[in-house]
């Protein structure tokens, strides 16, 4: 079989992963927002005897590269080798689209061009001669629906004739006649600079923007006196057209892309408000904003705990059957212990959240695919932007950060600075994630039953508000560098589907299913153990290394109003993975009737949980997200920042929650 492979590029959200997915049959993450994808990701499969590699390319704007993974994609686009590039259009914004086609184009790659969403444009009111496009462009075109997949089989199959017929785009585009002849100038007097597959062109116009990995490559080259030469270029050139010339560059494609908008683009007569702006204009209005945004999050909770509640009670009756039928089979010993406390008391008490935790990624997944989680970004960034000055689609990956604070880190690479990336990625730790939510659901049905909603929202509006605080500090004491600018594109409401929403919940709720097999039967294990050793002593009694252990560290936590060894022990284990402090306790006291949920309220009231809570949201993030820190920033330091500022803020805020508690007369 024949060999061939695509890569697949595009603006940030116009389904390039969705047509990845269907071609490949596998689970990129789509959702209605720009940057999901950062990393390129590659599948493959069969079609009419070719063995056919895709690659799935973060979404760009530009291929001038300002953000981690626009370097992605330029990177593949140039240097790896391929036998075409696959461009996905969003028809309904074909003009900002066209900028990067025609950058495509301009490497000399063999490109297609995929239109999606054709539907939603000629709703709007766009009437597009695709035929007129084909033949201005020069290059073939296909209608896709990457959501209903149609049209991807016409795709893959003008891809592979194009494959088979490889042609180099860039010689059809024009920059004017100034320009034009400078190029030329430039492209005689580097003959033998050859960079990955682009011409000779895209090398020259890259010498007169004076793109660094260009101008690299050629200082290392035989012909590196002539840099001078391109210098003389370069200033000639700014002197006649009195601007700088990567700007008359840009200028240049937008005149291109204004002709070929003119002669194959209808567009809908201006003033015509789609629904999408109207239902913005409230979503996002100023003052509306923020007080929408803080009902929809209090609404997901709300429902969560509604609908997941009583399915929860539902597993836990059937938790307390299977330990009724089995204790009597297991008898009193060891195994006993170990079967009930150390494995259905820490893997069990986590399993019952199951119900609590799918619903609330299937919300999360709802008011993604519709689009709202981007209006919150954009909403809450304006706000941080003009209180804090923090900006640059900051509050995307924080968004994130809900599901998992680790996604959250990976997404700070949409971060054009350095700055930006690092203090959002130190914030990210106290956004709450889905491995906290057993920690709240526990303790609020506990001691809070008739408030869950308010308490989970409370502690995740604080999060957030820390998150937001640490960014503002650190950006203000570790750099001075100016945010960057404001660019954040809204995309349209879209219909969500059940299947997406059901596939999101899946992709990661299952996640944690494994964290439960896994990582926290592990540790439940270990835990079990030392709560059995030295031999001969009573389970799970102070007297037990664990307690023991737990006992040394117990006093720093008094002031905070749980300074005894169980919370202790569940809080150093916890480190490992958030939902450990619940299974810690689960195989501490065992689940079923007598187990947590009748042990808990004699060792905490409810201010010491609300106290307990607090910390356990602030504290040190678990060992992945850490990792994913050290791996991201590059840097042990930022790590080790991230680990004492958690602590040291953890301390104090439930210190406040509980000594200021008691002087208002809680208990
Ligand atoms: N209705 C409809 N929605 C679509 C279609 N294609 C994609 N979407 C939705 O658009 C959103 C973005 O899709 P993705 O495939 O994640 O986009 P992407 O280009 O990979 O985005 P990045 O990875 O951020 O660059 C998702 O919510 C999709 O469900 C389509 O043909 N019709
Ligand atoms: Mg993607």
């Amino acid at each position: 079989m024949e060999k061939l492979k695509f890569l697949l590029a595009g603006n940030p959200n116009v389904g390039k992963s969705t047509i990845f997915n269907h071609l490949t049959g596998m689970k990129q993450h789509v959702g209605n927002w720009p940057g999901k994808t950062v990393e390129q990701k590659s599948g493959s499969f069969e079609f009419d005897n070719y063995d056919i590699e895709i690659i799935d390319l973060p979404g760009n704007y530009s291929l001038t590269p300002y953000s981690v993974e626009e370097q992605v994609s330029r990177d593949a686009i140039i240097h790896e080798e391929n036998d075409a590039v696959i461009n996905v259009i969003d028809a309904e914004n074909i003009q900002r689209n066209l900028y990067l086609t025609l950058q495509i184009m301009e490497t000399g790659a063999n490109t297609i061009l995929a239109v999606n969403l054709l539907n939603y444009a000629e709703d709007a009111g766009f009437k597009i001669n695709l035929k007129k496009l084909e033949e201005t462009l020069g290059i073939p075109i296909v209608v896709v629906d990457a959501r209903e997949g149609t049209g991807l089989n016409e795709l893959v199959r003008a891809t592979i004739k194009a494959a088979n017929h490889p042609k180099d785009c860039s010689s059809r585009l024009t920059y004017g006649f100034e320009l034009d002849d400078h190029v030329n100038e430039v492209k005689g007097l580097f003959p033998n600079l050859k960079i990955g597959s682009a011409p000779d062109s895209w090398t020259a116009i890259k010498l007169l923007e004076g793109d660094d990995e260009v101008i690299d490559i050629a200082e290392k080259s035989s012909d590196k006196q002539n840099l001078q030469k391109v210098n003389n270029i370069r200033r000639h050139l700014e002197g006649i057209l009195n601007d700088n010339v990567d700007d008359a560059f840009i200028n240049a494609r937008y005149a291109e892309i204004d002709s070929i908008m003119k002669i194959c683009v209808k567009k809908p007569g201006a003033g015509k408000k789609t629904l999408t702006d109207k239902i913005d204009d409230i979503v996002t209005n100023r003052i509306l904003g923020i007080p929408i945004f803080l009902i929809v999050i209090y609404g997901v909770f709300q429902l969560t705990y509604t609908i997941g509640g009583p399915f929860q009670d539902l597993i836990d009756e059937a938790f307390t059957m299977l330990i009724d039928s089995i204790t009597p089979i297991l008898g009193d010993g060891l195994a006993s212990s170990f079967v009930l406390n150390g494995v259905i008391g820490g893997v069990g008490s986590i399993l019952t959240f199951i119900p609590i935790i799918f619903i609330l990624f299937f919300l999360l997944s709802l008011i993604e695919d519709v689009g709202y989680l981007a209006r919150a970004a954009f909403v809450i960034d304006r706000a941080m932007y003009k209180i804090m000055g923090l900006s640059g689609k900051a509050f995307i990956p924080m968004i994130l950060g809900f599901g998992c604070d680790v996604t959250g880190i990976m997404a700070t690479r949409t971060l054009a600075n350095e700055s930006d990336r690092i203090s959002t990625m130190l914030a990210l730790p106290f956004i709450s994630c889905s491995a906290r939510i057993p920690i709240y659901a526990l303790f609020t049905a506990v001691f809070f039953i008739s408030n869950q909603a308010e308490i989970t929202f409370g502690l995740y509006i604080l999060g957030m508000i820390v998150a937001i605080i640490v960014a503002r500090l650190l950006k203000r004491t570790a750099f001075s560098e100016e945010s960057a600018p404001f660019i954040m594109e809204l995309p349209p409401y879209r219909l969500p589907t059940l299947k997406s929403a059901g596939l999101h919940m899946w992709e990661r709720g299952s996640l944690f299913i494994k964290k439960a097999g896994t990582i926290i039967l592990g540790t439940s294990i270990i835990v079990w153990l030392l709560g059995n050793l030295p031999p001969g002593v009573e389970e799970g009694s102070v007297q037990s290394i664990i307690g023991m252990f737990g006992n040394i560290i117990a006093p720093i936590f008094a002031p905070l109003g749980f300074g005894f060894w169980q919370a202790a022990v569940a809080l150093v284990f916890g480190i490992m993975a958030k939902e450990i402090v619940v299974s810690t306790f689960g195989t501490l006291f065992g689940v079923g009737e007598d187990g947590i949920s009748t042990v808990l309220p004699s060792l905490f009231t409810p201010l010491s949980s609300l106290s307990f809570m607090v910390f356990t949201l602030l504290y040190v993030p678990c060992f992945a997200c850490l990792g994913a820190i050290k791996e991201e920033s590059n840097s042990w330091k930022w790590m080790g920042v991230c680990v004492v500022t958690c602590c040291v803020i953890a301390y104090i805020m439930a210190f406040i929650v509980y000594q200021g508690g008691l002087l208002l007369g809680f208990t």
